[in-house]
């Protein structure tokens, strides 16, 4: 796991062998262990280089091992012996060097870095912190703000960055093996102990308690309820404060606290689950290594309103040329103006120049005869929708691939009014769909896998996290929005404000309560659903019983909300009132209250108390009682894709893991007995009533979530 070669015939190059990202397993840690002993026992060797196979300098820890016992040697008494070894020993730093591996550079006594790597110590993203001493090296390195910043937000810099910080000592563009060699041979004659980060002295800034405070501030409000970044600044405190030996300490201390907590457990699941989640499978057989995307070069994108909008920006700036169309001249005009202005805006941001060049905007679908895909974004209405795809279906060559923006309609049903239904798909993006980074692919049972890999594989090149889901109303994460914001609704009329439960859901971690989430997304769309589908408005039959529809228990306060012109930020009232039209600044309204009181004086309800915890179990275990129904739908494929959908695309806080995991660390024994103590109080409410695969589940002694694929049995999957 660590090759040894002699070069030059007084250097000792290390090369890391553990594809792909040359990870520190035992094994590594291994290799290492004795190929440093032997280059430092070799009276030939006058200095050593240590670097990775297949361009790749080392990716940390071997993740995967955290979750069993320590075997092999440890990292920081290995890190610590090489720093303390009499031979100069030089980091040849080629593709990324990130937690462990980073820390590993640090112990060299000089590092080179190709002008393309990425370094970073990301150990907080996994509920770490750098504990094989980098809390306690960078600062020695790079001072304290510097240190403070990458530690506490385990962002990558890119090697022109890590020079200017002090980190590497030589950038090149040749091969970073070949220089970090010559490098070596030249550092021979030179004294070592300037090198030894351990034994530097911290340049410690004079305000350092005001820059821990401030940092300590600003973790609390952007990461609620997070250790890792906290514990990150107490050991980077320690390094300012205490000499190396202690804080080497306190950095030990922290990471037992971290290492085995809940959080740790969550962040590593989501690390490994955004990666599976890119592994779809059809029921064909046709899985995500063995089909062949298409290459899309031009794009079209049918209706210019926002999701069309923020779908232009996001295939332009990745370099496919797009065709915008509108179907009236004052909207396409208006549209152009806002799709440039964001692009510019883009483009700004990333020091590029605008593509500007790729976009053209037409009122004609006649224009879109040679395109390779579009992207059809219009109005939620099924009859528009077939239209275009009727029309799409006789000006675009028979290649072309036709695609839905729809958030939740039948896209087989779409497929079917096209001659080839074969290339219809669903590409359900998220608002604003040039920033949320979620994408469903929505497989109809008649899209063929390189329909499905070509969907996925765009979605990867814009930057999106793709999942692939089956097709059904709402697809995977709209369709479990409803029992969660069903069940929010349902406590407003037992007795609590819109208020209580963003505040619960909040310091739970999700980026937005239901209620301020409704008030952005605008509450008009729900609305005209519900009233399309017969649930409210002039078509409910007036013998209908009240709060009931379609003969399950309904609440129409959304209805009423909505009824007084209330449709969120953009009218500046909505469950919140804000200060003006399109202002985020939620203020909660006595309006609202005294709508509330009015609703349940007249149907004779007693406002109850209701505690956090009611409110948790309630809208989560729903949530997550129709992620079961859906993996044994065979909606989605694995728990880890439903996870994925509802970090990325639903602000659920990455440090639960999302509503499947978040289940799973409750234990599915108590969320299947709490949902059907919540179901007896509440018979009427069919997502309170556990799923039978729960039930399943709990019956075969609760299996970790790895394994739950082993019990889903699909008959007929949708994917
Ligand atoms: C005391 C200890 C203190 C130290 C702590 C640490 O170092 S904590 C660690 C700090 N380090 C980090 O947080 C870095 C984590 N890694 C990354 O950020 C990225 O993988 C990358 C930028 C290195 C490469 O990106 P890319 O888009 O080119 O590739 P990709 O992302 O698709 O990965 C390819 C495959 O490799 C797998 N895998 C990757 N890394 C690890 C790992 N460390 N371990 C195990 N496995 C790992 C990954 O799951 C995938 O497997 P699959 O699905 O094929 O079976």
């Amino acid at each position: 796991m660590a090759r040894y070669e002699l070069v030059k015939r007084s250097v000792a190059l290390i090369t890391l062998t553990n594809p792909p990202v040359n990870s520190l397993s035992s094994a590594v840690r291994h290799g290492i262990a004795k190929t440093m002993d032997r280059a430092l026992s070799d009276p030939k060797v006058t200095a050593v280089v240590i670097c990775g196979e297949n361009g790749r300098f080392c990716g940390g820890a071997d993740i995967r091992e955290f979750a069993g016992p320590l075997r092999g040697p440890p990292l920081l008494p290995l890190l610590d012996s090489i720093e303390a070894g009499d031979k100069p020993v030089v980091a040849a730093i080629e593709g990324v060097a990130l937690g462990g591996g980073l820390e590993l550079a640090l112990v060299c006594h000089y590092r080179i870095a190709h002008s393309k790597a990425r370094l970073g110590l990301p150990e907080v993203t996994l509920g770490l912190l750098p504990a094989a001493g980098g809390t306690q090296r960078l600062p020695r390195l790079i001072g304290i703000p510097a240190a403070l910043e990458l530690i506490t937000t385990g962002r990558h810099v890119s090697s022109q960055e890590a020079l200017k910080l002090g980190i590497v000592d030589q950038v090149t563009e040749h091969n970073a093996c070949e220089v970090a060699v010559e490098f070596a041979l030249r550092a021979v004659a030179k004294p070592l102990s300037s090198r030894r980060l351990s034994a530097l002295t911290v340049p410690c800034p004079p305000d350092l308690d005001a820059l821990l405070e401030a940092v300590t501030m600003q973790i609390q409000k952007k990461a609620r309820g997070v250790m890792a970044p906290l514990a990150c600044v107490q050991a980077v405190r320690a390094a300012a404060t205490m000499p190396y030996s202690q804080g080497i300490k306190r950095e030990s201390e922290l990471m037992a606290t971290l290492f085995n907590s809940g959080q740790a457990r969550a962040l590593q699941y989501s690390f490994f689950a955004e990666r599976t989640a890119g592994k779809w499978t059809l029921p064909s057989g046709a899985q995500w290594n063995d089909t062949k995307p298409r290459e899309i070069r031009s794009a079209a994108v049918i209706g210019l309103g926002t999701m069309g909008r923020g779908i232009a920006v996001s295939l332009a700036r990745v370099g496919i040329s797009v065709i915008a169309v509108e179907s009236d001249r004052k909207l396409m005009e208006s549209g152009r103006q806002m799709v440039i202005g964001m692009l510019e805006r883009d483009a700004k941001r990333r020091g590029v120049s605008a593509s500007l060049n790729l976009l053209k905007f037409t009122l004609s679908l006649q224009d879109l005869k040679d395109v390779d895909l579009v992207i059809e974004a219009v109005f939620e209405d099924m009859a528009l929708k077939k239209r275009v795809f009727q029309e799409l279906s006789k000006v675009c060559r028979p290649t072309t691939l036709l695609c839905s923006n729809t958030s939740g309609l039948d896209v087989d049903a779409l497929a079917g009014v096209t001659d080839r239904p074969q290339l219809v798909s669903g590409m359900h993006f998220f608002s604003p769909a040039h920033v949320m980074k979620l994408l469903e692919v929505v497989c109809g049972p008649r899209s063929s896998s390189e329909t499905i890999a070509t969907a996925m594989s765009l979605g990867k090149r814009m930057g999106k996290v793709s999942v692939a889901v089956g097709n059904c109303p709402g697809f995977v994460g709209n369709r479990m929005l409803k029992p969660y914001s069903d069940q929010a609704t349902f406590l407003l009329e037992e007795g609590a404000t819109p208020e209580q439960i963003d505040k619960v859901l909040e310091d739970f971690g999700f980026a937005m309560g239901v209620f301020r989430m409704s008030d952005l997304a605008g509450l008009d769309v729900g609305w005209r659903v519900r009233k399309e589908s017969g649930l409210t408005g002039p078509d409910v039959d007036p013998k209908n019983p009240p709060r009931r529809r379609q003969g399950r228990k309904y609440c129409p306060i959304p209805d009423m909300v909505c009824e007084q012109g209330r449709f969120g930020q953009k009218t500046g009232r909505g469950w919140y009132m804000y200060d003006k039209p399109g202002g985020t600044n939620a203020k909660p309204d006595p309006l609202i209250q005294n709508l509330l009181e009015t609703y349940r004086g007249r149907y004779g309800i007693k406002p109850r108390n209701i505690t956090e915890q009611e409110i948790i179990e309630r809208c989560l275990f729903a949530l997550a009682n129709e992620g079961f129904r859906i993996l044994k739908d065979g909606i989605a494929a694995q728990p880890e894709d439903i996870d994925v959908i509802y970090q990325f695309g639903y602000g659920f806080p990455r440090h639960r893991g999302g509503p499947m995991f978040y289940a799973s660390m409750v234990g599915l024994e108590r969320v299947l007995e709490r949902l059907e103590h919540y179901h007896q109080a509440h018979p009427d409410v069919s997502h309170l009533e556990p799923s039978p695969l729960l039930k399943k589940l709990v019956a075969c002694g609760s299996p970790p979530i790895q394994k739950w694929r082993e019990h889903i049995k699909t008959i007929h999957s949708h994917l």
